[in-house]
């Protein structure tokens, strides 16, 4: 291993792939297409439940477009394709039948850009819920504030929950994104990207959040950063040209990886 990567990686990083625990989430012969374009082929994969999966790979070669069908998101396109299976605690959530609304409170997702409403703090989390759920004042006061606790931006907020979340810095917008995602209180957290637009200490941040977070979801993060794959993740999932080409613990991938490819991306020889 590396050492860069061996100093990043928690001393807890040792847990084998055989000993993968069950999955929360997994895809099954999943195939994803843009139109004519094939960029996500006969994917298998599982995701361990309050475990971080992180999903690898050079530019272009899926990662974001397997977590979007992970939530569904192409449905909202024409001329986009899935096949196959994403299997949430075993129900495919594919399916057409299987209600969005469900899915959407199951399964949370932050984008890379932080993207707040252009609304208060305030309502940037209490929004989604009350597409969700019928709450009194208090308790959605209670909730508000909890989903702001987790995700560790109460203390800086309390006080002016009135201002627009436009307001506030990068690093604390990526917070509130992540706030207004948990509010929803999802199994299944998807994180494409959250720290590529953050400055190094807000990065910090999001990735202790990150490890705390784990303690209640599910969570799969897409980055390009491999010292923030070794960090924060269990699980690793090195992707190349749509295809998944090894999957395994962290400390696996990244010190002992079996396919040529996975070494040469994780060594910088390519991407
Ligand atoms: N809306 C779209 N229409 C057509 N092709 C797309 C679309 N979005 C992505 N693609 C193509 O699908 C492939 C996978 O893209 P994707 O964004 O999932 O890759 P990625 O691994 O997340 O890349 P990056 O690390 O650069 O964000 C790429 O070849 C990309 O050009």
């Amino acid at each position: 291993m590396s050492s860069s990567y061996a100093a990043a990686m928690p001393a807890d990083h040792n847990a084998g792939a055989a000993a993968l625990p069950p999955p929360k989430i997994a895809a099954r012969g999943l195939n994803f297409w843009y139109d004519k374009f094939h960029a996500v082929k006969n994917i298998d994969l599982d995701i361990p439940e309050k475990r971080v999966t992180a999903l690898i790979g050079p530019s272009g070669c899926g990662k974001s477009t397997l977590l979007r069908v992970f939530n569904r998101i192409y449905a909202l396109y024409p001329k986009l394709r899935a096949e196959g299976q994403v299997l949430l605690d075993g129900d495919n959530v594919l399916d057409p039948k299987y209600p969005i609304n469900r899915l959407r409170s199951k399964v949370g997702m932050v984008f890379q850009k932080p993207v707040p409403f252009p609304m208060t703090i305030y309502e940037n989390v209490a929004y989604g819920i009350r597409h969700h759920e019928r709450l009194s004042r208090s308790e959605m006061d209670d909730r508000v504030e909890q989903a702001l606790r987790q995700a560790a931006l109460w203390d800086e907020v309390k006080d002016k929950l009135k201002a627009s979340g436009l307001g506030l810095s990068g690093g604390q917008q990526q917070r509130l994104c992540i706030a207004r995602a948990i509010a929803l209180r999802p199994e299944v957290l998807l994180l494409d990207e959250p720290t590529s637009a953050l400055d190094p200490i807000s990065t910090s941040r999001i990735e202790q959040l990150v490890e705390e977070l784990k303690q209640t979801f599910t969570i799969m993060i897409v980055t390009h950063n491999m010292q923030q794959a070794a960090r924060v993740s269990d699980y690793t999932a090195f992707m190349y040209l749509g295809d998944l080409v090894e999957h395994g613990s962290t400390a696996q991938i990244f010190s002992n990886p079996t396919k040529q490819q996975t070494e040469d991306y994780i060594t910088g020889r390519f991407g």
